[in-house]
């Protein structure tokens, strides 16, 4: 079973994960202002041909000179069908980026390509090897239908995400308001995600002006277990961040049960009832899980008080 008590308890936060056009200095500059989770340099399809090599110069000055706080650093590179990704990765693990997100990814045999180049730049920049994580970006039916050797492709994993917007051209379908075309590339990812213990992430939501429908698409992921989702603007953090903030009761319920479970482990006993109801070692995930998430949003305070927002 993935994840120790203390494991859960340490767990790094990914709701967010924010694109930031690499070719777009004023983006790039002001990216960590807005309390993204991740921030998520974009190589890719954000940047048109002609800036390829600006954008990747950009963001490798920007990773050496800006200070981005807490956020973890990610950058989406070329795909391995481009004249691009091996001078991305090059320039990106010189720079010390914490993540590389290969997008289009359809086999397990694509991570390992990655892997080895990640491996041959960490030694020729000295870096440590096997700091450099990695994530893949499931944007195809090949790749969903690979989705578990994907998740499982190496060690350096830490999460595979869905791009709808490439997967739904590749179904021959588009994106619906109730998202039922993605249902089943949702439940093989997160599975997928779960089975090898890393995160999965839902996909962007590019309609800035339907902020109704966005509430509705995260609210959804929520439900199903996603760890968060790809963002394309600053707008959308807060709201994802409303959506996965735990209400007073779900703290308060968390407290109880973390409370419980320490008095039972001091009588030698790993399982008890709290108003009748059985606190065990997923019931006591849960709630780290919840407290994790409330102490993220600053809702409680250092004597475990909730604070009214
Ligand atoms: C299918 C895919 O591959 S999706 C991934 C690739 N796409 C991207 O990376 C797109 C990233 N997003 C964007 O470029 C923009 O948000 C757009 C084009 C979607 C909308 O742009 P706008 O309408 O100008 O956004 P908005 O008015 O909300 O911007 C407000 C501020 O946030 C900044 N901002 C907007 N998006 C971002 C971003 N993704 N990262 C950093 N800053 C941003 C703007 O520069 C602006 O700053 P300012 O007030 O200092 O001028
Ligand atoms: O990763 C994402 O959500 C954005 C993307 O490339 C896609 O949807 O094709
Ligand atoms: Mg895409």
């Amino acid at each position: 079973m993935g994840g120790t008590l203390m494991n859960q308890q340490n767990e790094r936060l990914r709701r967010t994960m924010m694109f930031v056009p690499g070719n777009n200095p004023a983006m790039v500059k002001d990216a960590g202002i807005f309390g993204a989770d991740s921030i998520m340099f974009d190589l890719e399809d954000a940047v048109a041909m002609t800036e390829k090599d600006a954008a990747r110069y950009l963001v490798f000055e920007a990773l050496q000179t800006i200070d981005y706080g807490n956020a973890e650093l990610v950058v989406r590179i070329n795909g391995l069908d481009t004249p691009y990704y091996e001078n991305d990765i090059k320039a990106m693990v010189k720079a010390g980026i914490d993540v590389i997100r290969l997008p289009k990814v359809e086999s397990a045999e694509m991570m390992h390509t990655l892997e080895k180049l990640v491996a041959d730049a960490e030694k020729n920049f000295d870096r440590e090897v096997g700091t450099t994580k990695l994530m893949a970006a499931i944007e195809s039916a090949k790749g969903v239908v690979h989705a578990n050797e994907i998740a499982a492709a190496s060690k350096r994993m830490i999460g595979i995400a869905l791009s709808a917007e490439d997967y739904t051209t590749d179904m021959k379908t588009h994106r619906y308001p109730d998202g039922q075309e993605l249902l089943y590339a949702r439940n093989v990812i997160l599975h997928a995600a779960r089975a090898a213990g890393i995160a999965a992430f839902d996909t962007v939501f590019t309609n800035m002006d339907d902020e109704a429908g966005f509430y509705r698409e995260t609210e959804l992921i929520h439900q199903l277990g996603f760890d968060g989702k790809s963002l394309v603007n600053p707008r959308q953090i807060a709201m994802v961040n409303k959506v996965y903030q735990p209400t007073k009761q779900e703290i308060e319920k968390a407290q109880n049960v973390i409370a419980a479970i320490e008095e039972a482990r001091l009588k030698g006993s790993g399982v008890i009832s709290m108003n009748g109801q059985m606190v065990d070692r997923p019931v006591v995930l849960r709630a780290q899980r919840v407290m994790n998430l409330a102490n993220a949003a600053n809702l409680v305070d250092a004597e475990g008080n909730y604070i009214e927002k």
